[in-house]
Order: structure tokens, then C-alpha cells, then sequence
């Protein structure tokens, strides 16, 4: 296993920048998620840097009047770690490192490190793993190799190629070998999805923190973890669930992140077979969360590359309890520019013109329309079931709907 970067209790900052043409507002609600990242991770953020640039700089990111700023904070305050939000290239973060003489982090390999602290199975593990590999086999000339510190970081050249070499091809193998051990995995997994049998599966998705498994705590009355941290269920978890007497599989799946690393995407490929398997989708989202529409197209991107969008979903918007509207500006108010979503019904309405009846409003901490979930799930299972079966929808005669349960 790779070493973690251990930020625990480690003094760091963040550094974002935004093109011309993106909102700088934009850039703060992304930071306060990479802040967010920074203290799942372990780490305290004690300054934002900024910059608005036409394009990043190729060979530090940030300009060099602002990476002075940063230098000097970082050498007053003895910070530890710079964490930039995006991914930045092996001799971009090399140049950085020179200057800040600090570790610095970009947001792919700070996603990894969650995924390292977070990964409870020897599975989950073995993915992380390979993705941290695949992260670093670009990185390894770029990086502090053990005969670059021998030497005192002197050339390169020579010699010091060979030895990169190695080590690139020792990475190599062993993410050649990782592939093999995950394969084997998944096809242990396939059977195993093979011998549930012919239930219903359904499967929950979302932005990280939506409330996925509170949700599964809710329908399926298991316990499965859930925390205020990003990335709380690495492992896919199934529960067998009968609402009424209607029994379907329930599976909670990792959650998705803006710019999910693609070493993520493709090495836990298994885990996202159980909502490529899946029947019906129920899609979560976080309606009190400011970006929520973003983290909607966040996610139907991810499922787009694993050919999950065309499933029956249902999109599920949680956490009502917590929706503030949104502040009205008086003098939009004067020149009619109110924006049309300042009220849960506005976003009910808007949402039932795109999707029809497959939308609901929810609080699964606060258990508010969840009997309406229940009752909506278990109609679009019901659906696939008698499609699936057309001769054997006996199984389930005696509901035509969810309300005419006889005792
Ligand atoms: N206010 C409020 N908080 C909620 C609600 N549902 C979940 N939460 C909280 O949101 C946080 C995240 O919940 P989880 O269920 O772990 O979210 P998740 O989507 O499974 O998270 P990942 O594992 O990161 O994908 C926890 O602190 C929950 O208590 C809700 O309806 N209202």
C-alpha cells in the first residue's frame, strides 16, 4: 500500500483559480467543498489564495506574484500542506514544491487519500490502491526517487533515468498484478450477484453527503454508517427490503464528487457494476446544499460514462428540513428578475415538467414524506416486477396501488 498523506492536524491552505468567463462566486463554493475535502481528510485550512487568470500558468499554476503571497503565509504560519482544485501536472506540482518547500496536494490526490483513509475491505482497498498507482506512474520522474535523494537531487540524467525506470516498471507490474486480484474479485462478485436471484434491484446514487445511507437506514432499518464526512460508504452495501410485501434488493454505492478522478471511475469499475445492474435508480440529492443543481449534473455525467442514464430513476431531493429560499434581491424584485426557485413548491414544479411523477421531496433525518418514498418505491418496483414477469404478477395480487393493503 501506498503511504497515506497523513494531514492530521496539519496546517494547510487551498489555492483555486477561475478563468474570464466562470463567476468568482463559483470559485468560493468550490473551495468551500475542497475545504470540505481538507477536513474529511483530517486537515485545518487556515487561508484561501485566488487568482483570476486567462489561462494557469504551465509551469506553476498560479502567477508568480500570487504564489510570493502564498510563500510568504506559508513560511509565517508554518503550513504544512498546499492543496490546489485542480489537478495539476507532475512538473507543475514538482516547481511548486520547490518554491513553497511545503507538500503540495491537488485535488485529485487529496480525493485519493479519502478514499485510502476511508476503504474498509481488503476490495475497496485493493481499488484505492490501483488508483493511487495509476496517479503516480505519470509523477515518478517528477518525483523525489530514493536515488534522486541519495544523490542529493542532483541530475537527473544517466544513471538516474535507469534507476526512474525501475521504478516506473516495478509500478508497472504492480499495477498489472492489482488488475489481476480485482478481476478476480469482480468475477466472484458477478456470481455472487448471479445467485440473488431474480429480485428487483435497485440502487441508491448521488453527490457525496446527500443522506444516501441515512436514506438505507431509513428504508431498510439496517445500520449502515453515515457521518457529516465525505465519502462515509467507500463499500457497496446490499439489503434485502420488503416494503409491504414486495421484496427488492437495496444497494448504497459510493458517492460521486465533481471531477471524480478518472483512476477512480475506471478502479472501482466493480463496485459501480451494482448500479450498472441496477433496475431503477433512486438519484438523492441535497436540496439545502447551494450547488445542488451542479451536483445533479455531476452525477448523471458519471452515470452517462458507466451507461447507467437511461435507467427508470427517481429523483429523491432530500434534506427539505434543512432548504433555506433563497434571499431575494429587492431590486430584482422592482424589475421582475425574482428568481423562479425561491420555494420548495417553485422546485417541485419545475421538477415534475421534466420527470413527471418520478420526483420527491424528503427529509430522511427528520423521517418527513417518507412514507410517500416508501410508497413511490415500491410502485416503480412493482412496475418493473410485472413487466419482468408478465405471467407471475400473481406473486403481488392483492395491491393494484400501494394504498389498497389488505390486513
Ligand atoms: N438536515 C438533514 N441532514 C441529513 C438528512 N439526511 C442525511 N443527513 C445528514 O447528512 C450527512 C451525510 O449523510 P450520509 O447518509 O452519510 O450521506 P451519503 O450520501 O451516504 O454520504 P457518502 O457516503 O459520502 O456518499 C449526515 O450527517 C446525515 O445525518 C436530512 O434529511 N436532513
Amino acid at each position: 500500500m501506498i503511504e497515506k498523506t497523513d494531514l492530521q492536524y496539519e496546517k494547510t491552505v487551498l489555492i483555486g483559480i477561475v478563468t474570464k468567463n466562470q463567476g468568482e462566486d463559483k470559485l468560493e463554493e468550490y473551495l468551500d467543498e475542497l475545504e470540505f475535502l481538507t477536513y474529511t481528510a483530517g486537515g485545518e485550512v487556515l487561508k484561501r489564495f485566488t487568482q483570476k487568470v486567462d489561462m494557469p500558468n504551465p509551469k506553476t499554476f498560479i502567477g508568480s506574484g500570487k504564489m510570493n503571497d502564498v510563500k510568504e503565509f506559508v513560511d509565517e504560519h508554518e503550513i504544512g500542506t498546499a492543496i490546489f482544485d485542480d489537478e495539476l501536472s507532475p512538473a507543475q506540482q514538482k516547481n511548486i514544491e520547490k518554491i513553497l518547500k511545503c507538500k503540495v496536494l491537488d485535488r485529485t490526490n487529496l480525493i485519493l487519500d479519502i478514499f485510502a483513509q476511508r476503504a474498509q475491505t481488503s476490495y475497496a482497498r485493493t481499488q484505492v490502491e490501483l488508483a493511487q498507482y495509476e496517479y503516480l506512474l505519470p509523477r515518478l520522474a517528477g518525483m523525489w526517487t530514493h536515488l534522486e535523494r541519495q544523490r542529493g537531487g542532483i541530475g537527473m540524467r544517466g544513471p538516474g533515468e535507469t534507476e526512474i525506470e525501475t521504478d516506473r516498471r516495478i509500478v508497472r507490474d504492480k499495477i498489472a498484478l492489482l488488475k489481476k486480484k480485482i478481476e478476480a474479485i469482480d468475477k466472484q462478485m458477478e456470481v455472487q450477484r448471479g445467485n440473488r436471484g431474480q429480485l428487483v434491484r435497485v440502487a441508491l446514487v448521488g453527490y457525496t453527503n446527500v443522506g444516501k445511507s441515512t436514506l438505507m437506514n431509513v428504508i431498510s432499518k439496517s445500520e449502515v454508517f453515515a457521518e457529516n464526512k465525505l465519502f462515509a460508504t467507500l463499500d457497496t452495501t446490499v439489503r434485502k427490503v420488503v416494503i409491504r410485501n414486495l421484496p427488492f434488493l437495496l444497494t448504497d454505492t459510493v458517492g460521486f464528487i465533481r471531477k471524480l478522478p478518472t483512476q477512480l471511475v475506471e478502479s472501482f469499475k466493480g463496485t459501480l457494476d451494482e448500479v450498472r445492474e441496477a433496475d431503477l435508480l433512486l438519484h438523492v440529492v441535497d436540496i439545502s446544499h447551494p450547488n445542488f443543481e451542479e451536483h445533479i449534473d455531476s452525477v448523471n455525467q458519471i452515470l452517462d460514462e458507466i451507461k447507467s442514464s437511461n435507467k427508470p430513476t427517481l429523483m429523491v431531493f432530500n434534506k427539505i428540513d434543512q432548504y433555506k429560499p433563497e434571499v431575494i434581491d429587492e431590486d430584482d424584485l422592482v424589475t421582475e428578475k425574482t428568481t423562479a426557485h425561491n420555494t420548495l413548491t417553485d422546485w417541485k414544479r419545475t421538477w415534475m415538467n421534466r420527470m413527471g411523477e418520478d420526483v420527491l421531496f424528503i427529509s430522511a433525518l427528520e423521517k418527513e414524506n417518507i412514507e410517500d418514498f416508501r410508497k413511490k418505491v415500491y410502485e416503480a418496483v412493482r412496475k418493473i416486477h410485472i413487466t419482468r414477469f408478465p405471467y407471475n404478477n400473481f406473486l403481488y395480487p392483492e395491491y393494484d396501488t400501494y394504498g389498497e393493503e389488505q390486513e
